[in-house]
């Protein structure tokens, strides 16, 4: 077992407490396998599973971005997510969501759980995964896609291509390809409610997928039928891709699984920089469930109630006797006053997983306030006679009674959100104070998933009840879902933590009889409080309702806090060091960072260390609670965010903000700028936007190696040339100033070595930007190509102009050819010695000396055919050729030299 409490926990329940008693319902619509509880011929199993691959498939895992990480419920409208089940298993989970339960790692789980309820292999489950706060890039597979694009796409993801086609194979063994998406795949009014299956067996995980393919009997839509014919046989061009090597090993049904719970975990492992993922999460044999202390009897008494979970899959429910909790006083001794220190219980109801069954023990026992606990450890009794202790990895259970949710005295109100929450604090305790955080859903327009928010509300200390002293306060949860918050009851460094609203109930009920301070013995002395705190069950009621009427009782507080005097202890630091708040700012617009020099992402970020990360620069800036940047200017692309989008605590400090999604805490330098005298080395920036460096190449003699466009600037950055160039899988900048982009490079550029690329750019002192004759290349890999485009030269032709041609007189008539690899470099090679060379329609070629009168320049959008040879590239049109020019001798000659 891990030791408990851990971060796991939550997750844990979900996974495994699937059934009947304290069931979280996690499987609900995925179990059976053929549920389609969102509508006939849609397999919600499916819809999960193919759900976790479109929000990793994106992932750049040499950039280490994307994976899974939830950017998938900001991508719907992409294009690429077509269909309504990904939306729908995003809004089936958004219930769980939780501080403890990200998105992702419930979508992950959903691989688990929707793969178990099929009959497939248990894929393990990590957690950690955190959740993007907006989109990231595109990038997933379609089934248009060439077999080379294919494998590129998954190499960017970090699959060979022997894992491209397992993990494809695994996928397609459930669900089908759906007519009103793929009306070209599956034609409409064919197939069963819309669906044409992927196999004969459309909800088991098996791998009929791979025999039926094998053995020639598939129906797959995505290896034959009408995808044939438009080139969306996917299936088939994946399988193929290795002349069915990898799926003739997957024969044997035990294999397929095998190697799919592999190559699922591999997917659903994907995760970018700053995740680390937990070690698998597997049913604690013993665990304690839903603990609760609770001040009773005027505070003379603690209520302990909860259970205590054994995990019973191999021995069942009934070969447990009982289970005795054995506690420890508040000084860790073994004195509990009258009651003893031990609780003895037996089973109230068990529950199963898919593969584990539980036997739940209840907790309802008495500990007197003035003793207190602690810490227990558990005695699991056996029916034969023998039993065994578990003391929570030799550190017992701990359970501290210095801080607690009082359940009874605290009430929410779905409609409204109207909180009150009461906390008994021990005396001892009461000058550190209480507080609770409360982490709430908001919606959010840009996806149908809820956003995570939290706050903190400072409690007012009340009424003194015994041992302990009761503290209070009235908040509004925002966001329209209060009951799914949870909140976290702290004083110092105890916690009641993780209390979910649902489970404080809509009424707040008074505290009885509580006893005179410092009393936890003998009978109340105090009159009986007469605390008329139930807010109002009609929904137009006010979060203050309950304060007003706090106002009006005999227990009289203090102050209440309503919710426009609730004071988040998150703030926005004026000053860090040396430096001063800028504003909330804006990152990453179109991909670009706003501050491009270095940048580091640590758990336990805080202004503090990223100021110290970033010392010499201009500006700092947190980011997403764990992300810092540096840098000496601020991208022009970006601009100050309203100071509310930085809503993100420190990873490291909770009292202070460190940006958001996207959003930069920006801090500037209150010292004289350091560009005059720059103090850090110039670099070569590895990451610019989504590109990534590839290296110095060297320019060609005459021609450009990177030819698409070009631009120039005495303030040149690497990020001015990626905005530029940002349509094209390839930019580079040379010399300092220039800028070029390109869908490809010219096969006869080279790598340089490092050191040449030494010109800085114009705009930035700290970034090489190429050199003499040599580019700082960069590539985007999410980028197949860029739009295609007329080259500006061809070897050592020149591009003349869009020219019209007819059959029945040629523009250029001494030569031609034609052929499905043609190209503008193959036309020139075949016209070698013409002083013009001309291609058209995609395929064709044609030479001469001189272009004929006949022949009429149009405009160069006339000659828009992309080349049969490469798609990258224009060759004409109908009736339409693209004119080179042979360069003349002076400029050839030069060019040589
Ligand atoms: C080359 C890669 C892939 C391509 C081109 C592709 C394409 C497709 C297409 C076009 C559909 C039909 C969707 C619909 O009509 O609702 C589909 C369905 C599906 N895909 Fe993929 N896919 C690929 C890889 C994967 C992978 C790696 C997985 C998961 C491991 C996966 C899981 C699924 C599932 C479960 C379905 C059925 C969905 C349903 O019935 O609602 N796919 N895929």
């Amino acid at each position: 077992d891990p030791t408990w409490p851990s971060s796991i926990d939550e997750l844990e329940e979900i996974m495994f407490q699937t059934k009947s008693f304290r069931s979280r319902k996690f499987a609900d619509t995925v179990d059976p396998c053929s549920n389609e509880a969102s509508g006939p011929g849609r397999q919600n199993a499916a819809e999960w599973l193919r759900t976790a691959f479109h929000d990793m498939s994106t992932a750049n895992s040499f950039l280490k971005r994307g994976g899974l990480d939830g950017s998938l419920q900001y991508e719907l409208n992409t294009g690429e997510n077509k269909g309504p089940g990904l939306k729908t298993t995003m809004e089936f989970m958004a219930p769980f969501i939780s501080s403890k339960s990200s998105l992702s790692d419930l979508v992950a789980m959903g691989v688990y759980t929707s793969v178990r309820a099929c009959g497939g292999p248990a894929v393990p489950i990590r957690a950690g995964r955190k959740d993007a706060t907006s989109r990231g890039s595109i990038g997933v597979p379609q089934p248009q896609n060439s077999v080379q694009s294919f494998r590129d796409q998954f190499t960017r993801m970090g699959f060979t291509n022997e894992e491209m086609i397992q993990v494809t194979a695994c996928g397609h063994t459930l669900g089908g390809v759906h007519s009103e998406q793929f009306p070209e795949i599956v034609t409409p009014g064919t197939g069963v409610d819309g669906q044409i299956s992927l196999d004969g067996t459309v909800a088991v995980f098996d791998n009929r997928v791979v025999t039926e393919y094998l053995d020639g009997t598939t129906k797959n839509p995505l290896v034959v039928g009408p995808s044939v014919q438009v080139d969306r046989h996917a299936d088939f061009k994946v399988y193929n891709s290795d002349g069915n090597v990898t799926v003739e090993a997957l024969t044997d049904n035990d294999t397929f699984k095998e190697v799919c719970k592999t190559v699922l975990q591999k997917m659903i492992d994907v995760v970018p920089a700053g995740v680390t993922l937990s070690d698998p999460i597997k049913p604690y044999e013993v665990k304690p469930v839903a603990l609760q202390l609770t001040l009773v009897e005027g505070g003379r008494a603690l209520s302990f109630t909860g259970y205590i979970r054994v995990r019973t899959t191999e021995i069942g429910a009934d070969a447990i006797e009982n289970v005795v909790i054995t506690y420890k006083n508040r000084e860790g001794e073994s004195q509990c006053g009258t009651n003893g220190c031990t609780i003895t219980t037996t089973v109230q109801g068990v529950s199963q997983g898919f593969d584990d069954t539980f036997a739940f023990f209840p907790i309802e026992a008495e500990i007197s306030a003035s003793t207190g606990v602690s810490s227990f450890v558990i005695t699991v009794n056996y029916a034969d006679g023998t039993s065994e202790e578990f003391d929570n990895n030799g550190n017992t259970y701990p359970l501290q009674d210095a801080v607690l949710l009082q359940m009874p005295q605290s009430c929410v109100l779905g409609s409204s959100g109207a909180l009150t929450v009461t906390a008994a604090v021990r005396n001892d305790r009461v000058s550190e104070g209480a507080s609770i955080d409360v982490s709430y859903k908001t919606p959010q327009t840009n996806s149908p998933v809820p956003r995570l928010m939290s706050a903190s509300v400072a409690l007012t200390e009340g009424d003194c009840a015994g041992e302990y002293t009761l503290f209070t306060a009235d908040w509004a949860i925002p966001g329209g879902s209060a009951y799914e918050a949870h909140i976290d009851v702290k004083n110092g460094d105890y916690v009641d933590a993780f209390k979910t609203a649902v489970d404080v109930g809509g009424t707040c009920r008074q505290f009885e009889n509580p006893a005179s301070c410092g009393d936890s013995g003998g009978p109340s002395s105090s009159t009986s409080a007469t605390v008329s705190e139930t807010p109002s069950e009609s929904p137009s009621a006010e979060p203050t309702t309950s304060s007003t009427a706090a106002s009006t009782t005999t227990v009289a507080r203090t102050t209440t806090t309503s919710s426009e005097e609730a004071t988040p202890t998150v703030q926005h630091r004026e000053a860090v060091g040396g430096y001063r708040l800028v504003s909330c700012w804006q990152d990453y617009e179109n991909g670009i960072r706003a501050l491009s020099g270095p940048m580091n992402v640590q758990d336990d970020m805080t202004l503090d260390s990223c100021m110290s990360f970033c010392d010499g620069y201009d500006y700092f800036g947190t980011e997403y609670s764990v992300e810092c940047f540096c840098g000496n200017s601020l991208h022009d692309s970006s601009k100050e965010a309203p100071m509310d989008d930085c809503d993100m605590p420190c990873g490291g400090d909770e009292t202070e903000y460190c940006g958001s999604g996207n959003r930069l805490e920006l801090y500037s330098t209150t010292a004289t700028r350091t560009t005059a005298t720059p103090t850090a080395t110039p670099s070569h920036v590895e990451t610019v936007g989504d590109y990534a460096l590839v290296g110095c190449w060297t320019e060609l003699h005459g021609g450009r190696a990177l030819s698409q466009a070009s631009t120039a600037s005495s303030d040149m950055t690497n990020q001015q040339c990626a905005e530029y160039c940002g349509q094209y899988r390839y930019f580079g900048t040379e010399y300092g100033l220039e800028c070029y982009c390109g869908s490809h490079v010219a096969t006869d550029t080279e790598s340089a070595p490092l050191e040449d690329c030494d010109k800085l750019c114009g705009g930035d002192d700290y970034a090489f930007c190429g050199g003499p004759s040599r580019l700082s290349l960069y590539m985007n890999p999410d980028i197949q190509g860029g739009e295609p485009e007329q080259p500006l030269t061809v070897g050592n032709y020149t591009f003349e102009g869009c020219y019209t041609d007819s059959s029945a007189s040629r523009a250029l008539d001494e030569k031609r050819t034609a052929g499905s690899e043609m190209t503008n470099e193959v036309c020139a090679a075949f016209c070698e010695g013409f002083a013009y060379f001309g291609t058209e329609y995609g395929q064709e070629c044609y030479c001469g000396n001189e272009i004929k009168e006949d022949a009429q320049e149009k405009d160069s959008d006339e000659c828009i055919m992309v080349c049969k040879g490469n798609v990258f590239e224009l060759c004409g049109d109908g009736n339409r050729l693209s004119v080179y020019k042979r360069k003349e001798e002076e400029i050839l000659s030069s060019s040589d030299a």
